[in-house]
């Protein structure tokens, strides 16, 4: 099969027809443009009406995507307020008080694709993601700061990890750290470390995960959840590069490079307040947009296979069609961790199609599986697929917290002898909030 190696996109341009800026226009060369009165934005405008990030418009496969990015006077689209729609030629748009045409260009953008189907863990086969491996490579081998945004669920954790490995600092440490995770009272000393006694609690003088890092990369994951007040002394640290632990006035020089990833569109959170625009600069050097399942079905096969390979431990190691076939059909809001839990379950279930209604449920389940309690058996609120998932989530969980029990909440040890892949057993306990010492 002849697969391109290139993506393709026609170029269009915007042209000022009202404001501070008109006459101006600007030719897209990316298939997203950004509209703002920030500097750094694709149109940047003058005129105090418009937003930061005012709003974007994206080349897709169904045409030319206009968004609002939450804009605080509003995009219009032939005088109607609009959040999104999709533009034709020749149309008229709002930004606030500057109105600009939309046009058409009889130009194409070309991009190249990787031939490769994988980037360190991260597979995919589809031009989305053959184009984000495409860039990887030389954003890896840079020392640049590197935001990476998507849905959830969709790879950020494995892209940023695989930027790390293939950078020139992969032999140094790896170090995370879920801001989403960290009560906003611990942060900083998460960040930054502390020294005996900076405050209640702090027993002993601890690095910071910065600190921690020395030589390797920080993955500050989920960013956008990082508490306001902690934003400036990140901006601080991140431009001196050196820290102070808590309750220490020494400087401590950093050596460490920045991967940060977020669920959210940070150029909305700047509009909204809820992120200053400073660190959005800092941050935003290089920027990924991993795209979210939906967006690149072709990946679901190639995934559906590499999961099955991975958990079925006996038996024929490639996914029954059928299965492929339901998973393809579904949405996939979780995007990649749902799909592999999709998988997990029909392996755990010998079921096919797990979601086939009226399927029967006598699928070799596996031995310590307990049988769902009786309450769960049977529901006439819930359907059957939503039955079983409930009880299934309930089996993994009695599990998991058996198996952490078991293991004096060793990861490591419970991951042994669980047989089941440590990092996938980490997965399947953040799921179910359930935490493990990592050792
Ligand atoms: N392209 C991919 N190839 C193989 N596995 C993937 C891919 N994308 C995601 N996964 C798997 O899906 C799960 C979720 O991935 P990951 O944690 O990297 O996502 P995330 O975007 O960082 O999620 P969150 O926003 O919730 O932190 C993991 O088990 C990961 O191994």
């Amino acid at each position: 099969m002849s697969r391109s190696t290139e993506l393709v996109f026609r170029r269009f341009r915007l042209k000022v027809l009202e404001g501070p800026e008109r006459g101006l226009t600007r030719d897209s060369d990316e298939p997203e443009l950004v509209i703002g009165s920030a500097p750094g934005t694709h149109l940047t405008l003058t005129d105090p009406t418009v937003s930061r990030h005012h709003c974007a418009i994206t080349a897709t496969a169904e045409g030319f995507l206009l968004r609002d990015l939450d804009s605080k006077n509003g995009t219009t689209m032939a005088g109607y307020r609009v959040r999104s729609a999709y533009l034709k030629a020749g149309t008229v748009l709002g930004v606030g008080e500057t109105s600009l045409r939309f046009e058409h260009l009889d130009e194409e953008v070309r991009q190249p694709l990787s031939h490769e189907e994988r980037y360190g863990r991260a597979l995919g086969q589809s031009a989305a993601m053959r184009r984000v491996f495409a860039l990887l490579p030389r954003i890896a081998g840079s020392a640049s700061t590197v935001l990476i945004e998507g849905e959830t669920g969709t790879g950020k954790g494995l892209v940023a990890e695989a930027i790390h490995q293939s950078s020139p600092r992969a032999g140094g440490p790896f170090v995370v750290v879920d801001c989403s995770a960290i009560p906003p009272n611990l942060i900083e000393a998460e960040l930054f470390g502390h020294v005996k006694g900076a405050f209640t609690g702090a027993v002993a003088s601890r690095p910071g995960a910065f600190e921690a890092a020395r030589g390797g990369t920080v993955f500050l994951d989920e960013i956008g959840e990082l508490p306001l007040d902690m934003q400036p002394k990140l901006l601080r640290a991140l431009e001196e590069r050196i820290v102070k632990r808590i309750g220490s006035l020494d400087p401590v020089p950093l050596d460490m490079r920045v991967v940060a990833a977020t669920h959210r569109d940070l150029r909305k959170e700047v509009n909204r307040g809820r992120f200053r625009a400073d660190l959005f600069y800092r941050l935003n050097v290089v920027r990924i947009r991993i795209p979210p399942l939906r967006e690149r079905i072709e990946d679901i096969p190639l995934l559906v296979a590499h999961f099955y390979e991975q958990l079925v431990t006996d038996g024929d190691p490639s996914p029954p069609a059928e299965l492929l076939q339901a998973l393809a059909q579904q949405d996939w809001p979780g995007n990649v961790r749902e799909l592999r839990a999709a998988v997990e379950r029909a392996v755990l279930l010998g079921d096919a199609a797990p979601w086939r209604d009226g399927a029967d449920d006598e699928g070799g389940a596996p031995d310590s599986a307990a049988p769902p309690a009786p309450e769960d058996a049977f529901d006439p609120a819930l359907s059957f697929r939503a039955a079983k998932e409930k009880a299934t989530s309930r089996w993994e969980r009695a599990y998991l917290r058996g198996l952490l029990r078991a293991h004096g909440g060793n990861l490591s040890a419970a991951a042994r002898a669980a047989r089941m892949d440590r990092s996938h057993l980490h997965e399947l306990l953040r799921r179910h909030d359930l935490s493990a010492r990592e050792e």
